[in-house]
């Protein structure tokens, strides 16, 4: 969709902003640029919409030549997002969205329905914020304007320069998770400059960490934190890449375990054999409908059953009517919350561990359970992933030495 041919910028005071750049966006991606203060990747951006033009070398939108497209034309095709939002303050903010579709010529009605679809989808309800101005909103909110400007007009491509870098972190992540739902139903092809690595992480599909002028490394953003191509992508990912890593590497179903499985109304008796004959301390309890319900422990199992017999030979009265209380599962399973989808990131399952203060979690697909992700299991699949994405091969395909292999 965007295309990089050996493209130079170099300025007349000899400053060479952007040296011999090629790479490609694909349609529907989010290509995050990332780097250090006056890497080039401004000007890099700002060559897609001829606010900047190349010395050399040929940028192509969808195929075409862009130094042969009128710029007005251009941009019509090209949503644009800065850090200063860039709101006009005398105008209200129904009206700035609509910016766009007004010069483009729509009927005033249908332009300000648009703006209005679009304040709603970032999340400001037009009947609240509509009319009021730029100063009478938030940071946040301002740069939610931002976003719903540039989208007004339905353009295929969004080019977003440090969008939510003026606010602070708390509502920042909040920006970056909408976005990504946006995103998701949108699929625009995105260039979004930042100079935060956890942004890039966090955004892209793939990552162009910039070196001066030169993209040091263009990858997803597993690789790159997993293998940094140069010493200079390892030390600008941080010698903490390994802790991000855990945002972007999603459970698998090979990381589970298989710990032993029970039902509600399973005879206590039967149980608390199969988890003697298994020598497992535990098992996964699972209702009618194999939906987890929690787990039980042997020893509670074992404790029941033999309570179980002495109640029977003690001729207790419950036990007259064939249904002695504690005869099933049911009655000493402890429910277990802690549960994620598949697919989630690695992160998650280890902010839910310390949540839950538990030994392991339960991994479901739908409400199907799968299986369970332990601490060791958890580091496990971070360690595979690495080499597994490195070496271009399936996680499960990767051998591990721990140091009881030694
Ligand atoms: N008009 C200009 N004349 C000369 N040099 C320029 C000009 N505009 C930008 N530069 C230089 O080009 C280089 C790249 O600038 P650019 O704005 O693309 O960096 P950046 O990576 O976006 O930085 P930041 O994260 O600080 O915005 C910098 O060294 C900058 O000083």
């Amino acid at each position: 969709m965007i295309r990089f041919e050996h493209v130079t910028k170099s300025y007349a005071d000899g400053t060479t902003a952007v040296d011999d750049l090629s790479f490609e966006v694909a349609e529907g991606e989010l290509v995050t640029l990332v780097g250090p203060s006056g890497c080039g990747k401004t000007t890099t951006m700002k060559m897609v919409n001829r606010l900047i033009e190349p010395t050399s070398g040929t940028i192509y939108l969808d195929g075409d030549d862009i130094s042969a497209i009128d710029p007005v034309e251009l941009r019509r095709r090209i949503g644009y997002v800065i850090q200063q939002v860039g709101l006009f303050p005398h105008k209200t903010i129904l009206d700035n969205t609509a910016t766009v579709p007004h010069l483009l010529g729509w009927p005033r009605k249908k332009a300000r329905a648009r703006a209005a679809e679009l304040l709603d989808l970032v999340g400001l309800d037009p009947a609240t914020y509509g009319d009021r101005y730029p100063d009478q909103l938030s940071g946040g909110q301002r740069q939610r304007v931002g976003v719903a400007r540039a989208l007004a007009a339905d353009p295929p491509v969004l080019l977003m320069d440090e969008p939510f870098g003026a606010v602070d972190p708390v509502v920042r992540e909040h920006l970056q998770n909408e976005f990504l739902r946006l995103q998701s139903t949108l699929h625009k092809t995105v260039l979004f400059v930042t100079h935060d690595i956890e942004e890039a992480v966090r955004l892209g599909d793939r990552i162009a960490v910039y070196g001066a002028g030169r993209i040091e490394q263009f990858d997803t953003p597993a690789t790159v934190l997993g293998a940094p191509a140069t010493p200079y992508a390892a030390e600008f990912v941080g010698a903490d890449r390994g802790l991000k890593r855990l945002s972007v590497t999603p459970v698998e179903t090979g990381d589970l375990e298989q710990p032993p499985i029970v039902h509600l109304d399973d005879e206590v008796r039967h149980a608390a054999d199969r988890l003697s004959a298994d020598g497992a301390p535990w098992a996964v309890v699972l209702d009618a409908d194999d939906n987890l319900h929690g787990w039980v422990s042997a020893a509670t199992l074992t404790g029941a059953a033999a309570a179980g017999d002495a109640t029977a030979t003690g001729k207790d009265a419950a036990a007259a009517d064939g249904a002695p209380q504690g005869a099933t599962v049911r009655a000493h399973a402890r429910r277990m919350d802690a549960w994620l989808p598949l697919g989630a990131p690695l992160k998650q399952a280890f902010s839910t561990m310390l949540q839950y203060d538990a030994g392991w979690i339960a991994v479901l697909d739908g409400d199907r359970f799968l299986g369970v992700l332990t601490p060791a299991r958890l580091h496990e699949a971070l360690r595979r992933s690495t080499t597994a994405d490195a070496a271009n091969i399936a996680r499960d395909e990767v051998s591990l030495h721990t140091v009881h292999d030694v």
